[in-house]
């Protein structure tokens, strides 16, 4: 269909239209099949169409990941000849990309509101994953219909006939209705835009009610400023409306409103069912949140759509310049990275070891990554980042209660109980790897809840852990003892009381607060020994003896020593060359001043991204 005649935005027909999303585990084409729908509706030609068009960030591409959630419309004629039995006609569809990975569910769950069908996506040679099931709950719990779908059936290695029957036996339908694709060569993407027509419930609304939208994405954008997502449930958006943010009663003007085809399109308003954009020239998208409801000013909805719910950190860590020079550049990074990313927290703080830095809070590990990938590349800075650590509780014996994001605020005095957060995860894997599996979580403190066969060889396993074991690195020894074959999928399950302790690092008797960990009494040895021997190789020699030790409290329970040596630069230099000797000692000067000083024993910062890169203090094993 000419894209010329499609349906206008804000006079588009509900009945036309068709919104849906794509769930999938991470990797399994989701990307990809958005692109193929693109080039299929004539939204995007083969010239200009680019891998995974819908993942702008430079960094999304570069990672192959999909960390925001874009919306496009895309017209769709389903021809009069179908062979899947859909009504033939012009048709809106408005497909909302999701996000993939765990940290980001809140996200996925706002973009599932804003659908009438989800198509589940599946590799046809790897089968259901963690995240195909928790992605598949939310979509159920959205009451979403499910169009189920094996992709990637190019794949020599695909085996459609399993995997179709596990995927039936998981949504509850036959085999033969499993939709088969391949995102890459294009097989059956057609067929599949004809079943989401088919299938897809149309939108319902009522027209002449009060506007309200849900915003399900919010993006910073340098030039326009906050580019807010909405999904219209009642009544209409005008581009001359003044609309208010139902959570904060805040009143923003409205400068514009459009779709996304795959650029923008201006429009002059979006009715019942439509999926679009709103500009209100709000600088910071925490004044336009994911979840919110937008309604008008005036005659405004007084209830909103669905529950809101505030994205808090998970995980903290802080983040210090390596040069602390730079401490002015990264204030301002978080500040513009805050602008775009509504759950990023950050907080000044003083280390005594690293100087100046900030405290931030993350949604999970992947966040944190993201976003020191990005102040990294963005800002060109070089940052050192501490261990996470997840939120602790700690009551001590007067009943005061305290709330620990950082192990250096780890009360003094008698403590009467520390509580973690605790964590479901659901983890699934072929049959083979249920014994290592097992050991592994044991490790780590969890409790198995259940464990189901999906399949004769694959299986769910259901563990509570504690958060702060999964944080460090739990995905990786899981990955590595199942060569790659598990998934894992955890969500926040409430609290417990735990056997946790402080375990600090002295140097020369000086704590070096950056390495302090809370970790499981039982692991605080191992810990201590492991932190002890790895500073003991990373820390240059000094003119005097250095100890490292390790103590939880006043007791040392462990201890390394770094013997006494002067590095003497001139050494290689003898005989009368003036010029070389001052460039030497002058080398050695500038070499001093990136040092980071701990009472007298100089510390170079990369002795401190090499031994926080790696910590692990629950590592039993005490190896990397
Ligand atoms: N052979 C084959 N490869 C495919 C197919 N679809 C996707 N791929 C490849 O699978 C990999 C992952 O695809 P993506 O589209 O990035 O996966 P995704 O699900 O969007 O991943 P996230 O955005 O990270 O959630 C890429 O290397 C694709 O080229 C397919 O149908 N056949």
């Amino acid at each position: 269909m000419s894209l010329k005649n499609a349906p206008k935005p804000g006079s588009t027909d509900p009945s036309i239209i068709r919104n849906f999303c794509i769930i999938a585990h991470i990797d399994h084409g989701k990307s990809t099949l958005a692109d193929r729908m693109l080039q299929l509706t004539g939204v995007v030609d083969e010239r200009s169409s680019r891998a995974q068009y819908l993942d702008r960030m430079d960094i999304e591409r570069e990672r192959g990941i999909t960390i925001k959630s874009q919306a496009v419309r895309m017209p769709w004629t389903v021809p009069a000849d179908n062979a899947e039995g859909a009504e033939p006609g012009q048709y809106v569809l408005n497909m909302i990309d999701t996000p993939g990975h765990v940290d980001f569910t809140y996200e996925v769950s706002r973009s599932l509101e804003a659908c009438e069908a989800a198509v589940l996506l599946v590799d046809a040679a790897q089968g259901i994953e963690a995240q195909t099931l928790a992605n598949l709950y939310l979509a159920m719990g959205a009451d979403l219909h499910i169009i189920p779908v094996l992709n990637k059936i190019d794949l020599p290695s695909a085996n459609v006939e399993k995997y179709a029957a596990e995927l039936a036996g998981l949504v509850g339908c036959e085999p033969e209705e499993v939709l088969l694709t391949s995102a890459k060569t294009g097989v059956g993407v057609e067929t599949l835009l004809n079943e989401i027509v088919k299938q897809t419930p149309a939108p319902v609304g009522d027209a002449d009610a009060p506007a309200r939208a849900l915003i399900f994405d919010s993006v910073y954008d340098t030039y326009r400023g906050v580019v807010t997502y909405v999904r219209v449930v009642d009544g209409k958006l005008s581009h001359r409306d003044r609309i208010k943010m139902m959570s904060t009663n805040a009143v923003h003007e409205m400068l514009e409103v459009g779709v996304i085809s795959p650029e923008p399109v201006k429009a002059a308003d979006l009715g019942v069912g439509e999926v679009g954009y709103l500009i209100t020239g709000v600088k910071d998208v925490r004044q336009s949140r994911v979840g919110d409801t937008v309604t008008s000013q005036h005659h405004g909805a007084t209830e909103s759509l669905g529950g809101y719910k505030h994205p808090n950190p998970m995980v903290y860590a802080g983040l210090y310049p390596i040069d602390g020079d730079d401490y002015p550049t990264l204030r301002d990074a978080l500040e513009k990275l805050q602008l775009n990313d509504a759950a990023l927290t950050y907080e000044p703080e003083t280390s005594g070891a690293l100087g100046f830095g900030f405290r931030c809070g993350f949604l999970g590990l992947l966040h944190m990554e993201i976003t020191r990938d990005r102040l990294e590349r963005e800002f060109d800075l070089d940052l050192i980042s501490t261990a996470p650590n997840v939120v602790y509780g700690v009551v001590m014996d007067d009943g005061t209660e305290h709330v620990v994001t950082n192990p250096s605020e780890y009360p003094d005095g008698k403590v009467a109980e520390v509580r973690e957060p605790v964590v479901k995860a659901t983890i699934l894997a072929p049959a083979d790897y249920i014994g290592t599996i097992m050991e592994l979580c044991q490790l780590k403190r969890g409790n198995l809840q259940g464990m189901d066969y999906l399949s004769e060889d694959r299986v769910e396993m259901r563990y509570t852990l504690p958060m702060g074991e999964i944080v460090f690195d739990f995905f990786d020894q899981l990955k590595s003892r199942t060569k790659g074959y598990a998934s894992l999928d955890y969500e926040r399950s409430g609290e417990q009381a735990a056997d946790l302790v402080k375990v600090d690092i002295l140097l020369q008797g000086e704590p070096v607060d950056a390495f302090s960990a809370i970790v499981h009494k039982d692991a605080a040895y191992s810990y201590g020994v492991m932190m002890a021997g790895k500073l003991k190789d990373l820390i240059p020699r000094q003119q005097f003896e250095v100890p490292i030790q390790a103590a939880i409290g006043a007791r040392v329970i462990a201890r390394e020593t770094i013997r006494a040596i002067r590095k003497d630069v001139l050494a290689k230099c003898y005989g009368g060359d003036i010029s070389r000797k001052r460039k030497l000692l002058e080398k050695q000067k500038a070499g001093k001043k990136r040092m980071k000083n701990i009472g007298s024993v100089e510390v170079p910062p990369e002795a401190f991204v090499a031994a926080l890169a790696t910590t692990q203090p629950t590592e039993k094993s005490g190896k990397k």
